[in-house]
């Protein structure tokens, strides 16, 4: 009887989402430890080998789910130096010990401490030093190597970020203008983990974009899964913000958002999460402008989306953000109907971010002539005095 009734039990025991158990990995905590250095010897001078150190290679196509399989103990001990002896006076190095992170991780200590970033395929960074070999300073005894947890937070580099309540139509955007192949379905959270598109161009020329899911109202409250894949919008150069014209409702008991009030609540979670963000460059798209009635509800707020301060006043507090963001585009589209659209937005994508990587450059050069100049400047203060 106890028997039958576990097994019914069992049955509904609510079971794992898939997505938790295989949910993307967009951090790792490891425990590092650098080589301890090898003894010295005192009778002969000797000097102990080196400890190694461990170093962090960053990789492209490696994700943090491989770094984890590949180590599940998750525990990286690089080899001690050699001791001093009669035959070797010099202690053998203990050798490096490397291993592949993923492109775009940043290294951190529990203390907080950030031991560097990775942004470039082949980049290096030390995690633990290994301990110096015993030597007459030190009394001839070995250190021990650094050792301590490391934080592996990932953040995805995309030129893009796309954020948008569920349901918008991020997925299908994405799905349209790139070649990546996200879910779509017709209720929320289809999409768990931050898709990346890649935009192909005809001058082969390609622009990267990140969906990043899971943003709800009242996500700063750790709501759903709350700021989890935001972090991901600080290293892109363009946030593409996607509203469905209309409107979102989350579940029944949640009140209905009209498309205005989305755009706000959007902002406000952007805010709330890290006011900088608002300083980003940004392209606003209405969704689903296929939809009955769509136009005229365009129309409607068409002039308010574009002074959207001004309307901040008729808005409570729960809505209204304290800034905006000064969207470079405001674009009617249909993501799932009009393949012009996609277009269109495809290509002013690329016009924005031309004109951003013009500024970067023409801002990149200011900084350099200000540099040569402040450089001659001091070369000629500190040219030798001729007697
Ligand atoms: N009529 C219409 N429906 C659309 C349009 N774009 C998306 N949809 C539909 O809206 C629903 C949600 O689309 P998704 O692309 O999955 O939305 P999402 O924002 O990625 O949703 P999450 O994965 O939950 O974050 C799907 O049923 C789509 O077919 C559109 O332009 N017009």
């Amino acid at each position: 009887m106890v028997r039958l009734s576990t097994v019914i039990l069992d049955k509904f025991k609510k079971r794992p989402r898939r997505f938790l158990r295989e949910g993307f990995k967009d951090s790792l905590r490891v425990f590092v430890q650098g080589g301890a250095g090898g003894n010295g010897l005192p009778k002969f001078g000797g000097v102990g080998g080196k400890g190694g150190n461990v170093i962090a290679v960053a990789k492209e196509n490696i994700t943090l789910e491989q770094v984890y399989k590949a180590n599940a103990s998750k525990r990286y001990i690089a080899p001690s130096g050699r001791h001093a002896s009669h035959n070797f006076i010099l202690g053998t190095p203990g050798e490096d010990l490397k291993f592949e992170v993923p492109v775009g991780v940043t290294l951190i200590t529990d203390l907080g401490k950030k031991l560097g970033e990775l942004n470039e395929e082949n980049e290096e960074v030390v995690l633990a030093k290994g301990g110096t070999g015993g030597h007459p300073k030190n009394g001839f005894l070995g250190v021990k190597g650094e050792a301590h947890p490391v934080k592996l937070d990932l953040k995805l580099i995309a030129d893009i970020g796309l954020v948008g309540f569920p349901n918008a139509g991020k997925s299908t955007l994405l799905k349209a203008i790139s070649h990546a192949k996200p879910k779509i379905a017709a209720y929320p959270f289809t999409t768990v983990r931050p898709n990346i598109g890649i935009l192909s161009y005809k001058d082969l020329r390609q622009i990267s974009m990140a969906d990043l899911p899971g943003l709800i109202e009242g996500a700063h409250k750790n709501k759903g899964m709350g700021h989890q894949f935001l972090k991901h919008v600080e290293r892109t150069k363009l946030l593409l913000m996607i509203v469905d014209i209309n409107g979102f409702q989350l579940s029944p008991q949640y009140p209905h958002r009209s498309c205005l009030e989305t755009v706000m609540l959007l902002i406000k979670e952007l805010e709330m999460y890290n006011e900088e963000l608002l300083k980003k460059p940004s392209m606003l798209l209405i969704n689903k402008m296929d939809t009955e009635g769509s136009l005229a509800c365009f129309n409607e707020v068409k002039e308010k989306l574009k002074n959207l301060k001004d309307s901040f006043k008729d808005y409570p507090s729960e809505v209204r953000p304290e800034n905006t963001l000064k969207f470079c585009d405001i674009i009617p589209v249909s993501a799932k109907e009009r393949p012009e659209d996609v277009e269109y937005v495809k290509n002013r994508l690329r016009n924005i971010l031309d004109v951003l990587a013009d500024l970067e450059q023409q801002e990149k050069l200011k900084e350099n002539s200000e540099m040569y100049h402040n450089i001659k400047q001091k070369m000629k203060e500190r040219q030798p005095v001729r007697v």
